[in-house]
């Protein structure tokens, strides 16, 4: 691991987010803090000058021109990012060399090019730059592997049956609901635990658990990271501020780690726990060498952590992008029922075992995820070793940013990029051109995201049985008239829509009852 394993922040702080830290790359600071930034700057660029050396002799990918001691920081745009490297792409190539203050950075804008590093030769390109070492990811692989996903089919689509319910009842909720099914899903996934809809309590927590992950924002990580001793200044300390601020939400975090955890050695011991990953890696525990446990126990809890935050707000985003697609493409929805209607008929709802016969609603799901990346920069990873690629030397303990936004972009592949058109995925036959999604959507190598089984199964399943029995439309104004918006998009923990004026309104013949039989007659 490189020596960014030793700045963990979460050695101080639990707060491992696979979406938190360096996903905006924006660079503000608290403006106490600021006070010290120039000096300790200076002093960490000249050491860091006379410390690196290019033993390869070959030269550093290429890049826009660099400012003394701030590199390029202050020419990214901080809002989107993405679009700054896409631009510098063009103009430089799609490996490109940035440095921010101290921290060399190399941006993939093709998918080729992260397919030949992040997987090719993951063992060098998957260490993380500022969160959690690998090993509780690993745990988490085996639990959510693709055949072990499919024992939380049935769950996802009582979940989203759920979610049906509540759309027909309050429509005008539907981002909330969007949100809610996310966690819900996750929960379950993780601990067997159910979270219903009055679940108030838990609900609270989990609001409290999401915020103090605002305060890793990627300013603050970057901080933090080059000024561990920040860390230790006590949390009364003018500039201290961001510490104060995590330290008062941590309660929650450790509510949400520990709350559902006490909840599933309850359910083992009266007999009742469901399968989950919690379930798995305790079974697995109990094969621990003694000495290994306090260990075990720690990666546990930060993978139920990580499954949390990784498969909550990814989920729930890429939903909201779902509705905001259909709302602007009614003939997408045409073709969409069309397709339902043939395959599954009106007497049930879809269910997993009609995916085969639902080519164009999987096509739909895919060209959301390529259409708006929720995680635009991906998650970045970190050399653990210098490299030297095409010519090019890559640093020992860069930073790789692979621009997700970059490669969904790319002409070549995907003509008419900005545009939402599911039918790019098929063939003339109507059938999908490829087994499996873009692959930049979820990440590379050793890294890629363990959850996106999971994922992506509950988006198909909110996409079919939403198209079954909804129609998603402009809401109107007091003329009746459609009101026209201009989508826009913002950035937290992932990417998502700003909220925007739509309608869901029933198909005809559906009401409460209907959808109620229409539910009990789908296997789930
Ligand atoms: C449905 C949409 C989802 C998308 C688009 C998505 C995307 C991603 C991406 C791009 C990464 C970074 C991969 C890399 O570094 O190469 C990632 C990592 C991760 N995702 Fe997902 N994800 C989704 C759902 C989920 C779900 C449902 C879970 C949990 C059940 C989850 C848990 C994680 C975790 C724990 C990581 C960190 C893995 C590591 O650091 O080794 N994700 N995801």
């Amino acid at each position: 691991m490189s020596s960014c394993k030793n700045r963990d922040l979460s050695d101080n702080l639990p707060l491992d987010c696979p979406f938190s830290p360096l996903l905006t790359m924006s660079w503000v600071v608290d403006s106490r803090i600021a006070v010290f930034l120039p000096v300790a700057l200076i002093t960490i660029s000249l050491i860091s000058r006379l410390w690196k050396k290019n033993g390869s002799g070959q030269p550093l990918p290429p890049g826009p021109p660099q400012l003394p001691i701030v590199g390029n920081a202050l020419a990214v745009d901080s809002n989107e990012p993405w679009n700054t490297y896409a631009e510098w792409g063009a103009k430089y190539g799609d490996l490109l060399y940035v440095r921010f203050f101290n921290q060399d950075v190399v941006v993939i804008n093709s998918e080729k090019i992260a397919k030949d590093l992040l997987e090719k030769r993951s063992s060098n390109y998957s260490d993380r730059p500022f969160i959690a070492t690998l090993v509780p990811f690993g745990l988490f692989h085996q639990s959510f592997r693709a055949e072990g996903a499919l024992n939380f089919r049935p769950m996802q689509i009582r979940k989203t049956h759920q979610l049906l319910m509540n759309l027909l009842e309050t429509p005008q909720n539907h981002m909330a609901h969007m949100g809610a099914f996310a966690a819900s899903v996750i929960m379950s996934a993780t601990y067997d635990y159910d979270m219903g809809p009055s679940d108030e309590s838990f609900l609270r927590i989990v609001e409290g658990a999401l915020s103090a992950l605002r305060y890793m924002t990627p300013e603050t990580t970057v901080v933090l990271n080059a000024f561990p001793f920040l860390l230790n200044l006590p949390a009364w300390f003018p500039g201290a501020s961001m510490k104060r601020s995590a330290i008062s939400s941590l309660k929650y975090v450790n509510e949400m780690i520990e709350t559902p955890l006490q909840y599933v050695e309850k359910s083992i011991a009266a007999g009742t726990a469901g399968p989950s990953m919690v379930l798995d890696l305790m079974k697995k525990k109990e094969q621990e060498q003694p000495d290994r446990v306090a260990e075990y126990d720690q990666a546990l809890r930060r993978a139920s952590w990580a499954s949390f935050t990784g498969g909550t707000e990814t989920t729930g985003s890429i939903l909201l992008y779902f509705v905001l697609a259909m709302v602007l493409h009614p003939h997408v929805q045409e073709r969409a029922r069309a397709e339902i209607d043939a395959a599954v008929g009106k007497d049930r709802l879809p269910d997993f075992d009609d995916q085969p016969s639902l080519p164009y609603i999987e096509a739909i799901a895919r060209e959301i995820v390529r259409w708006q990346p929720i995680a635009p920069l991906g998650v970045a990873h970190a050399t653990t070793d210098s490299d030297v690629y095409e010519g090019y030397y890559i640093p020992k303990g860069a930073t790789i940013v692979p621009n997700a936004w970059a490669m969904s972009r790319n002409e070549a592949l995907y003509p008419n990029a900005s545009q939402f058109t599911p039918e790019r995925f098929l063939d003339n036959q109507g059938q999908l051109l490829d087994p499996e999604s873009p692959s930049f959507s979820f990440g590379f190598g050793r890294r890629i995201c363990p959850g996106r089984h999971i994922g992506e199964a509950s988006v198909w399943a909110v996409i079919a049985s939403t198209l079954a029995v909804f129609e998603f439309s402009k809401a109107k104004d007091a003329q009746g008239k459609d009101i026209d918006f201009v989508p826009t998009s913002s950035v937290g923990l992932t990417r998502h829509p700003d909220p925007f004026p739509c309608r869901i309104t029933p198909r005809p013949g559906i009401d409460a009852e209907n959808l109620a039989r229409l539910m009990d007659s789908t296997i789930a």
